[in-house]
Parts: C-alpha cells; structure tokens; sequence
C-alpha cells in the first residue's frame, strides 16, 4: 500500500526569489505527497549541507531514487531515511544535497500520510495527538542576515504564552506586528520588511527593544492574555572569532560582557525565549547564561508539560543543528534547555524526531522552525503538533509563513 513507486523532483522558487528542491512521492496504492526544502541565511557552520538545487537534485536522481523506488515504504519513515544516508553515504548529506533529502524525505512522510487516510500530524505522531498546541513566536522586528541597514539582533519575537487557543496565538502575533508599524510610524521610522516578513527599520537594537516591548504591552492589555517578549540573536553571526568579540556596529562586547548585556536584557524585559545568545561553538558561554537565567536545564517543568512559562527559555540554533550529538554535548556541559528544531539542518525527519526524543528525555523544551527562505510547505506544523513541541517559530505574516499559522488553526478545527 504504501510501497514508493515514483519520486519526482524539481526546482521551484522560494520566499526570497532563490531556486529550491520540491520532491513529489508516490504510492502504490495512489498515496502522494509533496515537499520542498527550506533554506537559511544565517545558517549554523555544523548544519547538513545544502547543493545548488540543479545539482542536488541530480545527484540524487542518480543515487537516491534506485535506493527508493520500488525499494521502500512511505508508511515506515525510517527506512525511507535509512535510504537517503546509504544513497548519500558522507554523513552530511554532502553527496546527494541535505535540501534533496529533505523534500524527499517530508514528501515520503505525506505521501503514508495519504495513503493510509490519516493527517500527517497524526500519521507522525499517533492517535493521541492534536489536542495539544505549540506556541506560535512571532517574529516582528529584525534585522542581522535577514534584512540590511535594520537592527544587529537578528528577530525579535512575540510569544503568546498564554493564549487560550492557537488561533488566538497566532492573531496576537499578528496584532503585535500591526501595532509595531503605527508605533514606528509615530516615531518618524520608516520601516520596509526582512526576509520573513518582521519590520526591518533603521533603528538601533535598544529603540527595537523599547517599540516591541511597548507593543506587546499593548496588545496583552487589549487581548486579555500574556504576550511574552523573546529573541533570535543569531549571535554567531555577531562574533569575530579572531578578536573574541561579539560586534554591534562600532561596539564591541567579550563574551562576559554579551553574558551581562543578555541577562541585563531578560531582567529588563521579562525575557521569555533567548534563541543563540552566543556564538555557535560556545558551550561554556550558553552554560554560563542558562545558569544564570535559565533556571538550570534540568529545572523542573511547573506545569508538568507544555511550555515553561517558570523559566527563561535559552535555545540552541546554530550552536545544535539538530544534532543529537551536539545535543548531547549540550546536555553534558547544561549549556541551554531548549533546542531548535529545522528538519533542513539534518536532513531528514528520522532524525530531526530523534533530536527532538532526546531533547524531550533530558527536558529541553523543543522549537519547531521554518527558515528565512521559505515556501507554502506546511510539514513544521504537522511536525509542532505531532512530537507536542512547546513552541513553532515561523513568522507572523506572508504566505509562505502564514501556510504553517493557518495550518495549525486547521489542525485544530480538525479541518486537515
Ligand atoms: O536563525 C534562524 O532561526 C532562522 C529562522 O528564523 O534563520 P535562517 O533560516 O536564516 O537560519
Ligand atoms: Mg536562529
């Protein structure tokens, strides 16, 4: 029923304009389904390499798809991605393009999806799910690799954390964005967009900070409910590594003093979520500040599941790739308690699912993430929902981001 005989691929546009890797997966018994990889700008050195789409969809015409069709069942995950690494055989995905694997490998998780009448959510995590919802972050402010001339921060996010529904979430998100643009437009700022759809104005990382702060304020009075205040410092694209210095425009910070400025940060504005506060291959620096201000990893969850409102969240991106083994390395040395979870950085599900097993064991809080080049692709908010992840990041408006929001409300009015 679910035995793979056809993969197709193709290249198709994303959100910046930039060519991609969509891969089409079909059935025996009719099941299909269809993906397309992701791509970053600030991407993490560690990360599962990405080809030039042309040839890493040739390259894996050539290597993956005798090991596929005919060869393997949609409905069993691992051995579709048992698959991918024996046809790419590096470890990395450097032979076959860690953007081929992944379209194909969503696109398999679809196609048993389909072919077995279950939504993916479902066919991925079981019958039990779906009744429990990430909280959406809403990037509203940012600059760094994702907009030029706009703030050094990379994003800075809105979390609805207590929001009484995942619509309601991802309309408070949109809300805080809107007020941001009258709250600019007040100040005389002129704002244009990043790549994921956050305002992107000329304005220092301090102003943001204040006109978000204030934003989100605002919107927690109107809506009734908390709007937590959160960050993406993407901080390794921050730190000149031969000086040892984190850079912001003309000033400079050693990495104690990026340690002070973040928690300073998170006392100041009652941080919820501080996604890559250092530089990707400092564990000792994420220790420092997770001892500091994380509550330690191994705090206990007040809440006995769901988001950990009772602590601030200190999320590994750049630092864990989604690397079970830099996870663990994270775990060791308790350098954060939360990790980023982008299936493009590893390069298949399987092991994106065993990232997040890991994580979930040692009671690092989990983060389900788009990219900044995007496309209608709505495997993130199958992926949130079906592994109970706390927390999605994937924007607050654009169609290639409101693809995931909007499937989400749709998974919860079991409309999918
Ligand atoms: O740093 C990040 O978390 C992501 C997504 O927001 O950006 P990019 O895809 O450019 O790595
Ligand atoms: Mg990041």
């Amino acid at each position: 029923m679910t035995q793979v005989t056809s993969v197709a691929l193709r290249r198709v546009l994303d959100s910046r304009g930039n060519a991609t890797v969509e891969a089409d997966v079909l059935t025996d018994s009719g099941g299909f389904g269809r993906a397309a990889a992701p791509s970053g700008a600030s991407t993490g050195e560690h990360e599962a390499i990405e080809l030039p789409p042309g040839a890493a969809i040739a390259a894996a015409r050539e290597h993956a798809l005798p090991r596929l069709v005919g060869e393997v069942y949609a409905g069993n995950q691992r051995e579709v991605d048992a698959a991918l690494h024996a046809a790419d055989g590096t470890g990395n995905f450097s032979e076959i393009g860690a953007n081929s694997a992944v379209a194909i490998s969503m696109a398999a998780a679809k196609a048993g999806a389909d072919a077995l009448g279950a939504p993916l959510y479902q066919h991925l995590g079981g019958t039990f799910r779906g009744d429990s919802f990430p909280v959406p972050l809403g990037n509203v402010v940012g600059g760094g690799e994702h907009a030029k001339e706009a703030t050094h921060i990379q994003e800075f996010l809105a979390a609805p954390v207590g929001a009484p529904s995942v619509s309601e979430a991802v309309f408070a998100n949109a809300a805080v964005h809107a007020r941001i643009s009258e709250l600019l437009d007040d100040r005389g700022v002129p704002a244009g967009k990043g790549d994921e759809g956050a305002w992107a104005p000329p304005i220092s990382d301090g102003e943001a900070f204040e006109v978000v702060g204030e934003a989100v304020d605002d919107v927690e009075s109107e809506l009734g409910f908390e709007i937590g205040f959160g960050l993406d410092m993407a901080a390794a694209e921050l730190y000149d590594a031969d000086e040892g210095v984190y850079v912001y425009g003309d000033q400079t910070r050693s990495t104690a003093e990026q340690v002070d400025y973040v928690a300073d940060m998170v006392d100041e504005y009652d941080l919820v979520y501080v996604e890559d506060p250092l530089d990707e291959n400092d564990y000792e620096g994420f220790s420092a500040l997770t001892a500091r201000v994380g509550g330690g990893a191994s705090a206990p969850n007040a809440s006995g599941g769901g988001p950990r409102a009772d602590r601030t969240l200190i999320c590994g991106d750049d630092l864990f790739v989604t690397n079970v083994e830099r996870l663990q390395d994270g775990i060791d040395t308790e350098a954060g308690n939360a990790i980023l979870i982008k299936p493009n950085q590893i390069g298949t599900l399987s092991d994106a699912f065993d990232a997040i097993e890991l994580a979930t064991e040692n009671r690092y809080e989990t983060v389900i993430s788009h990219r900044s080049g995007e496309t209608e692709d709505t495997t993130i908010a199958h992926l949130a929902v079906a592994t109970d992840a706390g927390f999605i990041k994937t924007g607050t408006v654009g169609g290639e981001r409101t693809a995931k929001l909007n499937e989400l409300i749709r998974i919860a009015d079991d409309a999918v």
